[in-house]
């Protein structure tokens, strides 16, 4: 078993610690926020993800604990793993988290008397390890990468929301090394899961399929959209037309009489209010400037980009149909984060169509099981919050679905007891299209106001 620091107490590093210290080897993880340390120490988790108060609950402190020690985390370590955030600056992607983590690194190696292995496991442009942090790990060391200390880049697949099982049971494992020494390193740390196909490679190419996997599912998401808008304006229902496109075997996900057989490609072809997170949007933009720093065209996925951005605005086309003027219009919002899970609300789609909405003088009222707190920070008294998602939908005029949390489920049981019939739009098509008297979703042609002939025999007319 090795003795771990983990540079970066955040989504990725949080979870990435907690589950290497389920594994059996010993986890410090650090960060520059005293409260976030103070509460790991604590087993309290500072993000909402299921299963991490468990692993804390097993693990605090006798496997992993929390420290804003950086130097004395290295200097009892033999890896490290760097898991600061890489966001977007509007240009690049921004480095500076991950140049300030590494001079302190390698600062500390400095005085480092065994042998250390510093691992990348943020997200960063191909190059980065090789050509940034190794460099300031020898300047800031005095040390030779290779011949003093090992570094490597382990890119991270988890999704919020399902982090802990997808670390703890990962589609695969990538390991990019300097040398044969970074890797052997690599291997050891992840021989804790020996039934997991690993891919060992240099680091740029480590750091490359992990922006090609994101990318490419970036890319399905908003291919589905142009096409749910398409459908929709066509007149055709965007999910019964992927239906068909499921059943092809070489794409395969879906059996013969359309059951899920198994997860795949397909699965990131939902249309719907568009893509957020702190992953998809920055990644897709970030390497989008590095390619065209590189001369690439890129011109496939700015427009992944484009058709993301506009994709939220739909939520607002489709309730301007239902009703032109949303001035003093009572509207809920349901779901701020970004999607079902975790309260991450990082680029949800979800914060853009409220400020639209408050804007237009609608009167907003938000409901979110977990992220709730995030909207209440951003937004203040300039909207309502309801307690629960019976009190969201009663007195409304419309409900925006913008995140497919399983209890918004409910709402058809919810709208069948009340007087008022609001009208639904579904961001994310979780409800039947005939389960509330008035309905509207992305990728599904407008029918307005129902009347008796629009719906089907057995459900009762509005
Ligand atoms: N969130 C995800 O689902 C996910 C999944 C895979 C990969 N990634 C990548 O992992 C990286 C981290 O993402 P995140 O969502 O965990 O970010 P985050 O913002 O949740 O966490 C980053 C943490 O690093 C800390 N930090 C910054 N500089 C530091 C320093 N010098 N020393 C110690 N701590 C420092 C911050 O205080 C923060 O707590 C990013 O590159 C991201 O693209 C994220
Ligand atoms: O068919 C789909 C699938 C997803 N989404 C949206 O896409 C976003 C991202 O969803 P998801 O991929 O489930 O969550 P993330 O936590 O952002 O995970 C992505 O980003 C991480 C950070 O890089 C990677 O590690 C993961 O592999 C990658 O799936 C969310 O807004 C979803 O609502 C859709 O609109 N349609």
């Amino acid at each position: 078993m090795m003795r771990l620091a983990v540079i970066g107490t955040g989504y990725v590093g949080l979870v990435s610690g907690a589950c290497f210290a389920e594994k059996g080897h010993t986890v410090v993880c650090v960060d520059v926020d005293p409260a976030k340390v103070a509460m790991v120490n604590c087993c309290k988790p500072p993000i909402y993800e299921d299963g991490l108060q468990e692993l804390l609950d097993r693990n605090v402190p006798a496997r992993l604990s929390a420290t804003t020690d950086l130097r004395e985390a290295i200097l009892t370590s033999d890896v490290s793993l760097i898991a600061v955030g890489t966001p977007f600056d509007g240009e690049e992607i921004d480095l500076s988290y991950i140049v300030g983590a590494s001079q302190q690194i390698g600062r500390a190696l400095a005085a480092h008397e065994g042998w250390h292995t510093v691992i990348v496991k943020s997200t960063v442009v191909p190059g980065t390890t090789e050509d940034v942090v190794l460099p300031i790990l020898e300047r800031e060391s005095g040390r030779r990468a290779g011949h003093d200390f090992g570094v490597g880049m382990n890119p991270e697949f988890l999704k919020e929301g399902e982090a802990i099982a997808d670390f703890m049971s990962p589609d695969r494992i990538v390991i990019g090394g300097i040398d044969e020494r970074s890797i052997r390193v690599q291997r050891e740390l992840y021989q804790v899961f020996p039934e997991v196909a690993m891919l060992e490679t240099t680091p740029r190419t480590a750091e490359m399929i992990k922006y090609t996997a994101n990318s490419l599912l970036a890319t399905l998401i908003s291919f589905s959209n142009e096409i749910g808008n398409l459908s929709a304006a066509i007149g055709v229902d965007v999910a019964e037309a992927m239906r068909g496109v499921h059943l092809d075997k070489r794409l395969t996900p879906f059996s013969g009489n359309g059951d899920r057989v198994k997860p795949g490609l397909l699965t990131y072809l939902a249309a719907g209010c568009g893509f957020g997170g702190s992953c998809f949007p920055k990644d897709v933009k970030a390497l989008v400037a590095h390619g065209r720093r590189a001369g690439a065209s890129m011109d496939l996925l700015q427009s992944v980009i484009e058709v993301n951005r506009r994709q939220p605005g739909k939520m607002i086309d489709l309730l301007r149909r239902t009703r032109s003027d949303l001035n003093g219009a009572r509207i809920s919002v349901l779901g701020v984060a970004f999607k079902p899970g975790t309260d991450d609300v990082r680029e949800s789609p979800s914060l853009s169509v409220i400020q639209s909405l408050i804007d237009m003088g609608a009167l907003v009222t938000v409901y979110d099981p977990v992220a709730q707190h995030e909207a209440e920070r951003l937004f203040g008294s300039s909207i309502a919050y309801a307690a629960t998602l019976a009190e969201a939908v009663s007195n409304a005029d419309a409900i925006l679905v913008m995140t497919a949390w399983p209890e918004f489920r409910q709402l058809p049981l919810l709208i069948e007891r009340q007087v008022r019939t609001p009208f639904v739009i579904d961001g994310r098509r979780i409800l039947d299209k005939f389960s509330v008297p008035a309905y509207a979703g992305i990728g599904l042609p407008f029918a307005g106001a129902p009347t008796a002939d629009t719906y089907p025999e057995d459900l009762p007319p509005r």
